[in-house]
């Protein structure tokens, strides 16, 4: 009846996890007893979980990546102080088993969670509005890719609580990975958590990609593209062409685990080898689908801050492009040391290394932007100059790297966690916190505290150096990742800082919690309200309108006549338009995407236990929902005239009341 479900799955036996589960239970039912004392539940369903406005989906996205945040960063605590004490026979006080579940999670959380959801939540809030759109192309898809990563992310906690979770690492690879060496549940957790986000992250590059395409406002060429969208835009690419291949891939080792086929089992015909290039044929472009968006941020919050137009726009497009083919064909520097031979490494080495062209580039656009500008120190500049710093370094070490000869001593070492989480935090957090920093006033209407803002940046850009520098020195002594305990008393003064590094960024996460605090505390002091809905002095589309935005976004769909076309109007005194007003199409809220993924939900848990009822259960769910949603012919409305001449009588009554205070 229920597969391999036992009551043993539940490991009452560890105290961390017991303890884990009652924290979790206590704080999530004080949030359903709130939610329930205020009587929001109807707001919240009808406003947020069934909305399919961009702006709100993207929002969610980004509460869903802080969440996962915390969850990720739990686990990176828990390793560091794992490593501080377990060496010269200490064994700590985790034991491999459960150590070896907390990297692969904090590596498949992280990147799937929260940082993929971290980036769709901006791309979600910024491209509608910075192209001039009323929403995405499709914008019940959009919802549905929200409840996909949801419930994935969902599924993955679960297996906290029941069973456990996968012990190979976030990329699980076989043989370790195969049913013969890891018959328990964690692997098949890993795969259909990933799968199915996976869905939710292809339907989103589609849906980004044609807006991008098909909805930019009459005017805006490619050329005139705000830069932040042109990065959107190459993820969506990436997305596309990347993300069917981690399908296949996973695709295949379920087939090798459920059926017993052997894709990636030596013995039988197949190939471990196939595996590693097949997964990282999507996992290097997956770092850069990260990393592209937020050079979009920091190309928006270096020219914004330093009062100037972004030096080099034609270049940085050009470059962002470069980057985003040659990602493409370096897959083959994560495994140099499998042995393809000296001209394949060569070639993929030499491939990597141009990479560093393009970025370099990037850099210094970046820093020419600043040149002899007015530059505002705004925490969000705090984050962009920490990330060139910073990234500069993770790169460099990353041309290393590309060197066959050096990275058959670095490879798997702790060199490379030092290189790679130098430029994840460096470079993709940095831009996601600068992001969240940027547009969070024009989602909400207020502007987010810049002392706690400051101080979590400090924390985060000081703790960063003290966790990670002294992993590339241990790493050249010689010390590999993945390990337990060890025996080396040299490397124990390393894990020592490495521990003050990281409750220093723990103090940055406390520091950003406590933000967001004060934030929404402040929210009606006049020094943080902004109903100009231009806090910055922008220069793109999305600060043409008022924060936070109506629900259509624009009540007539602006006329674009060349890049940064809000801000020349502003210095040339044009804003305003005669342009009559006309009733707007607008997409009805639904249901329907949630329930695809509480049914995707159901498929994926029953599949794990093997309990097939319950999976098919959830599949004759998923086509129900399909269906009744494709014969609802009920799911759109029209905005009437007055309505919005109602919100811009209203926005002009705010205007008048914050310059009279
Ligand atoms: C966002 C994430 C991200 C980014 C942007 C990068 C960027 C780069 N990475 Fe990194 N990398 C990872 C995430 C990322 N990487 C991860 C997650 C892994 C390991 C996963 C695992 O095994 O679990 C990894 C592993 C990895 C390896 C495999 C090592 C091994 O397994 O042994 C290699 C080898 O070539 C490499 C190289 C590079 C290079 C050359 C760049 C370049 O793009 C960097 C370019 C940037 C600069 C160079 C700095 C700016 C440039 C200048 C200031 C100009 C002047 C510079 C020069 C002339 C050099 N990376
Ligand atoms: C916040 C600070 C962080 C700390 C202190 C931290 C710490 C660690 C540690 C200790 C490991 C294990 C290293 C080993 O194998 O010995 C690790 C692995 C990893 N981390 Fe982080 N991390 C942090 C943030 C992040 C972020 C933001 C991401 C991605 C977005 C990330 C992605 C990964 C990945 C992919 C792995 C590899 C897991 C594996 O070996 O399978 N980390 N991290
Ligand atoms: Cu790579």
């Amino acid at each position: 009846m229920l597969g391999k479900l036992t009551f043993s799955a539940i490991p009452l036996d560890v105290p961390i996890l017991v303890g884990t589960f009652i924290g979790v239970a206590v704080a999530g039912l004080a949030v359903l007893g709130l939610i329930t004392y205020y009587g929001k539940w109807g707001y919240l369903w009808r406003e947020w979980l069934t909305s399919v406005d961009h702006k709100r989906l993207g929002v969610m996205y980004i509460v869903l990546a802080l969440v996962m945040l915390v969850r990720g960063f739990a686990d990176a605590l828990m390793m560091r102080t794992q490593l501080a004490l377990a060496y010269a026979g200490n064994p700590g006080y985790l034991p491999p088993h459960h150590y070896d579940q907390i990297f692969s999670a904090h590596g498949t959380i992280m990147i799937f969670f929260m940082a993929m959801a971290f980036m769709t939540g901006l791309l979600n809030i910024v491209v509608p509005l910075q192209i001039g759109a009323r929403d995405v192309a499709f914008p019940f898809l959009n919802s549905l890719s929200f409840w996909m990563t949801t419930i994935s992310a969902v599924l993955i906690n679960v297996s906290l609580f029941i069973g456990e979770f996968a012990q190979c690492g976030w990329l699980v690879y076989p043989p370790l990975s195969e049913m013969q060496f890891s018959p328990g549940v964690g692997v098949d957790y890993y795969i259909w958590a990933v799968q199915l986000s996976g869905i939710g992250t292809l339907l989103t590059g589609v849906n980004f990609y044609t807006t991008i395409v098909k909805m930019r406002a009459p005017g805006m060429g490619w050329m005139q593209m705000p830069i932040f969208t042109w990065t959107a835009f190459c993820t969506t690419v990436l997305i596309m062409v990347a993300f069917p291949v981690l399908t296949v891939t996973l695709g295949c080792l379920s087939l090798d685990r459920y059926l017993g086929m052997h894709f990636f089992t030596n013995d039988g015909g197949g190939s471990v080898m196939l595996y590693l290039s097949m997964i990282w044929a999507w996992g290097h472009p997956e770092v850069y689908i990260l990393v592209i968006p937020a050079f979009g941020v920091f190309s928006e919050v270096t020219s914004t801050f330093s009062r100037k137009p972004l030096f080099g726009y034609r270049i940085m497009v050009y470059a962002t492009m470069a980057i985003m083919v040659l990602s493409f064909i370096v897959w083959v520097h994560h495994f140099f040391t499998m042995g393809a031979g000296p001209n394949v490494n060569a070639f993929f080495g030499i491939m990597t290394m141009v990479i560093a062209v393009p970025t370099g580039v990037k850099i210094f656009n970046w820093l020419f932007t600043m040149y002899k500008g007015r530059i505002e120190f705004h925490s969000t500049m705090y984050w962009t100059i920490g990330f060139m710093i910073t990234f500069s370094i993770g790169g460099m070490t990353g041309v290393m790297l590309a060197m066959p000869a050096a990275d058959w001593v670095l490879h798997n070492s702790l060199f490379l966690i030092a290189h790679f989480h130098n430029v994840i935090i460096g470079g993709v957090y940095f831009g996601y916190v600068a992001g969240m920093n940027f547009w969070f006033p024009k989602v909400f209407g207020f502007k987010m505290n810049e002392t706690w803002g400051k101080r979590a940046f400090f924390c985060w850009f000081i703790g960063f150096y003290l966790a990670f520098v002294p992993l590339y020195i241990a790493g050249f002594e010689g010390m590999t990742r993945r390990m337990n305990h060890y025996d080396n008393a040299d490397w124990h003064v390393q894990m020592l800082i490495a521990e003050v590094g990281v409750l220093t960024i723990a103090c940055g996460v406390a520091c950003q919690l406590i933000q967001l605090y004060v934030t929404f505390r402040d929210r009606n002091l006049a020094e943080s309200r902004d109903f100009t809905g231009d806090p910055w002095n922008g220069r793109t589309l999305e600060w043409s309108i008022s924060s936070p935005p109506p629900a259509y976004n624009f009540a007539v769909i602006p006329d674009i006549h060349g890049i940064d076309s809000f801000h020349t109007e502003k210095q040339l005194g044009q804003r305003g338009t005669n342009k009559p007003l006309h009733e707007i199409h607008m997409p009805k809220n639904t249901a329907a995407g949630f329930f695809v993924g509480f049914f995707s939900f159901l498929i994926g848990f029953g599949a794990i236990w093997y309990i097939w009822w319950l999976a098919a259960l959830g599949l004759v769910g998923v086509f129900a929902t399909v269906i009744l949603r494709s014969s609802n012919l009920d799911i759109d409305y029209y905005v009437p005239v007055s309505d919005i001449t109602r919100d811009q009588e209203e926005q002009s009554r705010r205007l008048m009341a914050q310059a009279a205070e």
